[in-house]
């Protein structure tokens, strides 16, 4: 990928999702200066947009409601907490009444702008607000440019569990600017890389050889691959949910690690950061599938080698178990009384395991216990 000035940004990379279950398709845009898209995007018909972004983004908020106000827009800007306190009820009602001040109807646009907790929600307001707006999202994290706002997930959380509550209902558009990333911390940025190398083990492996080249580049916006991870990570997502929305096949593939991971997520009442909880669902998952007979030695312990060269956390505390398992009840995969997680039958080979023996998921658990 080549650097580009301020007067000249290079052409975006354009990734093409297909609409199905009577969506539209959509594009993913990654590259520099995008905001020149948003008018197309939001369209003649609308006349308000409202800005949904969190704390950590005021001042991006409020230059982007300036700017859309100034384009003859009646524009909102709508701040919500950082990161998962922003996936509430009370959050999304706190939204809910700012479009209802402001006389949000059915032709109006939201513009959801932060990481993948702002987008979440914002989708959620989206798709629940007159029955559904269209939306755009403009996400500012690594996680939220390959995962969060690509595929039309979106929801809040409840104390029973992660996104227990949410819609089905695709961006009109997605925004990746990759000089958001300059101001993301360090810690944020690498559990974003959670999500890429899921993405690498479920379906693309250039993306685990790249990381493993350079380890300690893959953890900054300079690194020489950045650009590149995030534009492979986005495709893999968009090849899979281009084909199933509503997940109904091969987007339970794209859980891959999150059966455990959202188990640790509301154990710790949702202060882990997404990406650190899948990290050691991914780990776990390995192990899984390699109890189970599925996955190779190598490729199972390729999983735990490309996510400590990065920094992200392989453990959890061991005592925790019992909760555990109580919390993977509610995992969307789950089937009356029947766990059901995504193993690897070998490298880009993901599959259903239903029912696993209890001692086996004990066993797996026991590989990932601090
Ligand atoms: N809908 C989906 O398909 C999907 C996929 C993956 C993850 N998710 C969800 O995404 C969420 C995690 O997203 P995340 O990892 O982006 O975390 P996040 O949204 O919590 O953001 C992390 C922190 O960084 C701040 N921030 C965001 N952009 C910034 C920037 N450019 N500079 C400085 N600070 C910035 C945020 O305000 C927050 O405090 C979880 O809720 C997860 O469930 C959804
Ligand atoms: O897009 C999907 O489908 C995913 O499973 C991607 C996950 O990374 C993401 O965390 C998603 O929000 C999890 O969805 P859930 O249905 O298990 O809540
Ligand atoms: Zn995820």
């Amino acid at each position: 990928m080549t650097s580009n000035t301020p007067e000249s940004p290079a052409a975006p990379t354009r990734i093409q999702v297909a609409g199905t279950a009577g969506t539209d398709p959509y594009e993913v845009l990654v590259g520099r200066q995008l905001l020149g898209e948003l008018p197309g995007l939001i369209g003649t018909r609308a006349k308000r947009v409202a800005v949904i972004h969190p704390e950590a983004l005021a001042e991006t908020g409020e230059a982007l409601r300036e700017d859309l106000a100034g384009q003859g827009y009646e524009a909102v800007a709508i701040q919500v907490p950082n990161a998962e306190e922003a996936k509430t009820a009370e959050v999304a009602a706190y939204c809910w009444k700012a479009l209802g001040q402001s006389g949000f109807t059915r032709s109006d646009v939201i513009v959801g702008v932060g990481g993948g907790a702002s987008t979440d929600l914002a989708g959620f307001v989206a798709a629940s607000w007159l029955r559904g707006v269209r939306w755009i999202a403009v996400p500012t994290t690594v996680l939220g440019m390959v995962d969060a706002a690509v595929g039309g997930k979106t929801g809040i959380n409840t104390a029973e569990g992660k996104n227990l509550v949410g819609a089905f209902h695709p961006p009109a558009g997605v925004l990746c600017d990759l000089a958001a990333l300059d101001s993301l911390p360090v810690n944020d940025f690498v559990s974003g890389l959670a999500e890429v190398i899921k993405a690498g083990f479920i379906a693309d492996p250039v993306i685990l050889d790249l990381i493993e080249s350079d380890p300690a580049a893959a953890r900054t916006p300079e690194g020489p691959h950045t650009a590149e991870l995030i534009v492979r990570s986005i495709q893999v997502k968009a090849d899979v949910v281009s084909g199933d929305l509503k997940e109904s096949g091969a987007r339970e593939t794209l859980n891959y690690g999150h059966t455990l991971a959202h188990a640790i997520e509301k154990n710790e009442r949702y202060k882990w950061r997404h990406g650190a909880a899948v990290s050691v669902g991914l780990v776990f998952a390995a192990e899984l599938g390699r109890f189970a007979g599925r996955l190779d030695d190598a490729t199972a312990d390729r999983h735990r080698a490309v996510l400590e060269s990065v920094g992200l956390p392989l453990t959890y505390r061991g005592d925790q178990w019992p909760r555990l398992v109580e919390n993977m009840k509610v995992d969307k995969k789950s089937r009356g009384d029947v766990l059901r997680f995504i193993v690897l039958d070998g490298l880009g080979k993901p599959a259903v395991l239903e029912g696993p023996d209890p001692a086996v998921l004990l066993a797996a658990y026991g590989e990932v216990s601090g």
